[in-house]
């Protein structure tokens, strides 16, 4: 390899920008990595589906990075009209990526079924907008599908789709397969595909048990890796450089499960340079990552964007980790977040997990629980933000960490939330900080089942534990637990019944109880549940939370699919009436 060269700065057409702290340590490496013009993936949380939103992120992309141009993408899913697309293109939108459902990260809205989106992809080739695909197929063992060859029995959608919209510039994203290869250079001229740098670098083998390697989709066989390599050896005019860089904090790449992506960003032409030297295609690094990309595409670099980058073939240690400010503080001092979540899971606590989790030293659990609160807690903030709201019947305080959780939507100021829950006294507040809180849904233990509560106040549950109390007996009166993960030790709980407006009355000793003639705005006494609470119980209460979270997606668009209608309002209703 010469020691230097210089060429113009790179272009990368497929990049994770992510959101909130993650894109704030992200975008300003953009191009410190050597690539002055980039296309952002949507599949932010939620995704980008409109053009306001991909404006709107482009210009927080912007102020990080003034110096890149960021081309924009929106996120293939039911609510993307033709009209949309007609929007899009005229502000300059340039493409529209297509997720399977749930093969990816963040791809929970993603498509099932290309045949609904004809009249969208009829209207991108019409007005020349690009269709970004992440080629394929969900696992199904009945199919015989897994993530080796996934891509492949992805690659007849992609031969169908061109030979229906001959027209449509189709991008095939982060090839990996000698025959994604073949099938691409075998088609039209509308045809693209992107090549990531560690799918040229990296193998099954090397994936396989490292977590930092793991990305979807997953690097295949010699053969095919070296099918890539060929390709871009061959300069071939429709492959291009997409880093497909995935940052992900690192509590979420070293875990039992690990996310998909390997994040490349900062080091991205650095890196490149050095795989294709150790193949001999240094030669092609110009073509491949500066050249080919921007022709398929018909972009250049915005005005006064275009500069040029000097290569040096010196040693380099590479960084073991990039750190974002994720602390709590700065999550707790800092945000006002709407709050669009509400869960819905019934569930005991298994007796087993809870001696395991008891027979652990005290530093172990430490450990533990430090690890769920940060990983809950960066969701909470890279997302949207959650209360859980458990409904209780009459007596709980007794029953230990035993709830039916329940599924809401509310808009929090977590701010006012938070100082609340600071001053821990007895306290007595008219202006709830929780507004529109609608309840959508519950679940039953031990059930798929997902029932709309429009009546919270009779819910039947049948449970060893309410085997206490009368089986048969219905839940008359409810209470409305409200946690915030920024209250980790679920000092202050809200109980309401029967009405929206949350007024709390804690008197931090007493048991919570409450009135028989309770009417819709009667004040309620708790306890603050502490005792109910402990440590341990706080970590279980955020296990579920996680749990649920994780699931979040999935389920919402269930439920609101299922239950449009009834969700609308709110359902808290008193029994009494
Ligand atoms: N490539 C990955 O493994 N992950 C991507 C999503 C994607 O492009 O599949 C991510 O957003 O993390």
């Amino acid at each position: 390899m010469q020691t230097i060269i210089t060429l113009p700065a790179a272009c990368d057409f497929h990049i994770h920008t992510r959101q909130g702290v993650l894109m704030e340590m992200v975008a300003p490496r953009i191009a410190e990595g050597g690539v002055s013009l980039c296309y952002v993936m949507p599949n932010l949380k939620p995704p980008i589906t409109s053009t306001e939103q991909a404006l709107e992120y482009k210009a927080q992309l912007e102020r990080l990075a003034p110096n890149v141009t960021f081309l924009m993408s929106l996120y293939l899913c039911p609510e993307l009209t033709p009209e949309e697309i007609r929007k899009a293109k005229k502000h300059g939108i340039v493409g529209v990526k297509s997720y399977p459902r749930g093969v990816t990260t963040n791809s929970e809205s993603g498509i099932e079924s290309y045949a609904i989106y004809y009249p969208v992809f009829k209207a991108m080739e019409e007005v020349g907008l690009i269709l970004n695909l992440h080629g394929e197929l969900p696992s199904d063992a009945d199919q015989d599908i897994c993530v080796m060859n996934a891509e492949e029995k992805f690659l007849m959608h992609l031969k169908q789709l061109h030979n229906d919209f001959p027209k449509l510039k189709i991008v095939l994203e982060h090839a990996t397969t000698k025959a994604a290869v073949d099938t691409v250079k075998a088609l039209g001229d509308t045809i693209g595909c992107t090549i990531t740098i560690h799918h040229l670098q990296l193998t099954v083998d090397d994936w396989a048990g490292q977590c930092h390697n793991f990305c979807k989709p997953v690097a295949k066989f010699p053969h095919d890796r070296q099918a890539l390599r060929d390709v871009v050896l061959e300069g071939h005019p429709r492959f291009f450089l997409g880093t497909d860089s995935a940052p992900h904090p690192a509590y979420l790449k070293e875990c039992a499960h690990s996310c998909a992506g390997v994040f490349t960003t900062p080091l991205a032409i650095p890196y490149l340079a050095t795989i294709l030297d150790s193949f001999g295609a240094i030669n092609c690094l110009r073509k491949f990552a500066c050249e080919n990309g921007k022709k398929f595409y018909g972009v250049s670099e915005e005005e006064g964007k275009y500069r040029e980058i000097t290569l040096v073939k010196e040693a380099l240690l590479v960084p073991h980790s990039y750190s974002f400010d994720e602390s709590v503080e700065e999550r707790r001092g800092s945000i006002q977040l709407p709050l669009e979540l509400i869960l819905a899971v019934f569930t005991f606590i298994p007796a087993r997990d809870l001696c395991r989790y008891l027979s652990l030293s005290k530093a172990l659990r430490y450990e533990i629980r430090k690890i769920i609160v940060e990983r809950i807690q960066r969701k909470f903030r890279t997302g949207n933000n959650y209360l859980l709201v458990t409904i209780e019947p009459l007596d709980t305080y007794s029953s230990g960490p035993t709830h039916i959780f329940d599924l809401m939507f509310c808009d929090v100021d977590i701010l006012s939330l938070n100082t609340r829950f600071k001053i821990n006294d007895k306290t007595f507040d008219n202006s709830s900080p929780i507004k529109h809180v609608k309840i959508i849904g519950r679940k039953l233990q031990g059930t798929e089942r997902w029932e709309t509560i429009l009546h919270n106040s009779h819910i039947s549950i049948g449970s060893t534990w309410l085997s206490i109390f009368d089986p048969s007996q219905t839940i008359k009166n409810v209470s409305l637990h409200v946690f915030s993960p920024f209250d980790l030790k679920h000092e202050t709980t809200y109980v309401s019944k029967g009405s929206l407006t949350f007024k709390i009355n804690l008197e931090p000793e007493s048991i919570m109880w409450w009135n028989s003639n309770i009417d819709d705005y009667s004040t309620i006494f708790v306890s603050n549940m502490i005792r109910e609470f402990d440590d341990f119980q706080s970590l279980i209460v955020m296990s579920l939370v996680e749990e649920v979270i994780v699931n979040a997606g999935v389920l919402l668009t269930a439920i609101e699919e299922k239950w449009q209608d009834d969700v609308e309002s709110v359902v808290v209703e008193d029994p009494e009436d």
